[in-house]
């Protein structure tokens, strides 16, 4: 499979080349973008991920890599991930959308695009994770909301532009799943000032920002007397990267859709 890689330059970006790589032949990176004026134009993908030179140059020209691939590997911003789903959709290709901090007009986009591609999207593309949503739902389902109240707290490097994390909303969407709620309702996303006491029912978001730490998660169901604490520590990008290659691997041979990372690991 010939897979472009956005942001090539970017942290995930270098991940994926480097997580290609280990394909033993499955996915090979045939092209890499970086925006126009970018200081990475012109240099090789696989020297940018640390690796020997691929004979990929990072170009800008969006369409002369869309028409060399089956597949795009896309962690860059959420209003060009929204433009590249319409632009990979026309092409048929693959699009596996790691971007986060997408808005609802980025959704509507996507879900639009994918009515004619193979869309696999989710705000976090590591197995454990995957499961952890899973365990959410089940908990979630079992600890009721007049015993135990859910809050998520997540903590990233200090570079992360958008809050919560994609993982933290994919993560309390499963919770009010799990609870059989509207997850928009039930959200609290900041607390500040007199907030009075909280509110059955509602799912809490805390944010923490700061040094190099990849991205941890925790899900506390607290009870009276008791609390049940569902986490996940991620120590490397490579997971996310991975579980991107394998994505785009399953989706090949998929009808048109929009997919998520629960599918592709057969946790749905
Ligand atoms: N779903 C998941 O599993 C994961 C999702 N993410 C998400 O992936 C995204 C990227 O994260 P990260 O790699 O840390 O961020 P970086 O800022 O390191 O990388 C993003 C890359 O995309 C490029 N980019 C942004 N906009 C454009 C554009 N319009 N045209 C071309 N290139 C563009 C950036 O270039 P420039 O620097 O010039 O802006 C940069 O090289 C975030 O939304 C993050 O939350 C991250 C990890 C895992
Ligand atoms: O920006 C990041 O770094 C990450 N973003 C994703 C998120 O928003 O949850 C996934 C991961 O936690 C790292």
């Amino acid at each position: 499979m010939n897979l472009l890689i956005l942001g090539a330059g970017g942290r995930m970006g270098r991940s994926l080349v480097r997580a290609v790589s280990e394909t033993n032949g499955a996915a090979r990176v045939s092209a890499a973008l970086e925006r126009d004026g970018s200081q990475h134009l012109g240099e090789d993908a696989g020297a940018l991920a640390g690796l020997s030179p691929l004979g990929v140059p990072v170009t800008a020209d969006l369409d002369a890599a869309l028409a060399l691939v089956d597949g795009v590997l896309d962690f860059t911003a959420p209003a060009f991930s929204a433009e590249v789903a319409g632009r990979a959709a026309s092409r048929g290709l693959v699009h596996v959308l790691g971007t986060t901090g997408l808005s609802p007009e980025n959704e509507a986009a996507i879900a639009a695009a994918a009515s004619g591609a193979r869309i696999v999207k989710s705000g976090n593309m590591s197995l454990g994770v995957n499961l952890l949503a899973a365990l959410v739902e089940e908990a979630a389902r079992a600890l009721p909301p007049g015993l135990f109240d859910l809050e998520i707290i997540e903590m990233h490097h200090r570079h992360k532009v958008d809050a919560p994390s994609g993982t933290a909303l994919l993560l309390g969407e499963a919770a009010a799943a799990g609870r059989g709620v509207d997850f928009t309702q039930a959200s609290v996303r900041v607390r500040d000032g007199h907030t009075g006491p909280r509110v059955e029912g509602t799912i809490g978001f805390a944010t923490l920002r700061g040094g190099s730490v990849v991205g941890d998660h925790s899900v506390i169901l607290a009870g009276e007397g008791e609390s049940v604490t569902l986490s996940h520590h991620a120590a490397d990008r490579m997971i996310f990267a991975r579980g991107a290659v394998r994505a785009a691997l399953w989706a090949a041979g998929k009808p048109a859709g929009l997919y998520s990372m629960r599918d592709v690991l057969g946790l749905a």
